[in-house]
């Protein structure tokens, strides 16, 4: 049982432990101040657990002493946030604020392009938030939150995408799923709240092939994602045993630019990628980026066109679906799978690195770490009526696809990494 007293009794504890163990790893203190942008810089894996543990104590503290009417308008509300947040990124309005220094609202109205008003009751809210600082009336310096959007580009890019997009279609998911159980004879239902924010297009790939401003920020969005600890394409590489590869074939399925074969390279020296994509565009970026690569690696690399509902024409030994199956339903997921076997040599690995619902019943989530794959899924609900599984849910379709996948085993997906490695083989 959680009360307040035991809750104080368990953040003092650690933090305590925590204060050791900054100075015993020689990482700085939190702080506000700006130069707090980077916090726990090189931490080791106790220090992310102690740190953790308090914050899920620190989160109920919070929700305890605010109470439940409190926490009912708090979330009724974070739409504001997103909002806000969504303001000064679109407007590069942390990018305009000088590091170790201050800029008043005017001048700064005037870079960004806002109108001083607008601009300066935006700063203000985002100041509640912890972003900026009003070092005197309408002047603005940064905090450590500030400093680290400004800073961080990769963080930067998935959070515009999130705060534009995403957010709209979160937003219009209530609506969605309103018009879907009113369906009535023969009326057109919107399959997901993707459909009533970009009605032209079927589905978000379509729409990312014809709007190129948005197939940029998406494709930004995604990259910014594998250049952060949580999504980095190396939790995939320490998850799997890819030391006896050897001069295999690995086939990463809607590969996009083939990112994630690219940081296979070095822990696969001799074998050959194969990256299929629907997408013509992401293939040519990834042939673009792979022309700067060793030789050895651009001979043993190709980028082939490829639509994974068709049936599989290459016969390779590693299958990788990285981030594939969340964006399809079931029945979808299933047809993916079917298509797959006529490629299939006996003993061939399907490997699905992907997120992984925690089995029920469900329980408070205080850290972000234990929320990501929730929020995750109600993404995919938004954008794709997909979903996140857990492997209980992969071994079923895997089975309903074809009764000669057989499950092996899953691994990763620790120490803040989202993704796991759930491991398949095809036995025929
Ligand atoms: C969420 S992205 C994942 C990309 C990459 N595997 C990764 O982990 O970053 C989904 C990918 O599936 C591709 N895709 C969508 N529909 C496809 C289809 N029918 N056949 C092949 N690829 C497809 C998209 O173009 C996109 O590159």
């Amino acid at each position: 049982m959680s009360s307040l007293g035991a809750l104080v009794s368990t953040i003092v504890e650690k933090t305590t432990t925590l204060s050791l163990l900054l100075g015993q790893q020689n990482v700085a203190q939190p702080t506000f101040t700006e130069d707090g942008h980077n916090p726990y810089q090189g931490e080791n894996a106790d220090l992310r657990q102690i740190r953790y543990d308090i914050v899920r104590a620190a989160q109920d503290l919070l929700r305890l002493a605010q109470g439940p009417e409190d926490q009912i308008l708090q979330l009724a509300w974070s739409s504001a946030d997103t909002s806000n947040f969504g303001v000064i990124l679109q407007f590069k309005v942390a990018e305009n604020v000088p590091f170790g220094g201050s800029v008043t609202s005017a001048d700064l109205a005037a870079k960004v392009g806002l109108p001083e008003d607008v601009l300066l009751r935006s700063l203000r809210y985002a100041v509640g938030n912890g972003l900026f600082v009003e070092t005197a009336p309408g002047v603005f310096a940064h905090s450590a939150t500030s400093a680290a959007v400004a800073r961080n580009q990769s963080l930067r890019d998935i959070a515009l995408a999130s705060t534009l997009e995403q957010a709209q279609m979160l937003l219009r998911l209530p609506e969605t799923l309103a018009l879907q159980q009113q369906k009535k004879e023969g009326a057109e239902v919107p399959y997901a709240a993707f459909n009533l924010v970009f009605p032209k297009y079927e589905n978000i790939f379509e729409c990312l092939a014809k709007e190129p401003e948005l197939a940029m920020r998406y494709h930004l969005y995604m990259m910014g994602r594998v250049k952060t600890d949580r999504w980095s394409t190396a939790n995939m590489v320490k998850s799997w045993d890819w030391a006896n590869v050897g001069s295999k074939a690995i086939v990463d399925v809607g590969g996009s630019a083939g990112h994630t074969c690219m940081a296979l390279a070095e822990a696969c020296p001799e074998a050959k990628f194969i990256i299929q994509d629907v997408d013509k565009v992401a293939l040519e970026q990834g042939r673009q980026a792979l022309s700067s690569a060793s030789p050895s690696l651009v001979e043993r690399t190709s980028f082939v066109q490829h639509d994974f509902f068709q049936p599989q024409t290459v016969s390779g030994d590693i299958y990788i679906f990285r981030h594939i199956f969340h964006d399809w339903s079931d029945d979808d997921t299933v047809r993916i799978l079917k298509a797959l076997v006529p490629g299939l040599i006996n003993g061939a690995t399907i490997l699905v690195s992907e997120g992984i619902m925690p089995e029920p019943p469900a329980t408070r989530t205080n850290a972000l770490d234990e929320k990501q794959i929730l929020i995750e899924d109600m993404f995919m609900l938004a954008v794709h009526n997909g979903r996140e599984r857990s492997v209980e849910d992969f071994v079923k379709l895997f089975k309903q696809a074809d009764a000669r996948y057989e499950y092996i085993t899953t691994t990763g997906g620790t120490d803040g990494a989202f993704q796991s490695t759930v491991e398949f083989k095809f036995k025929a």
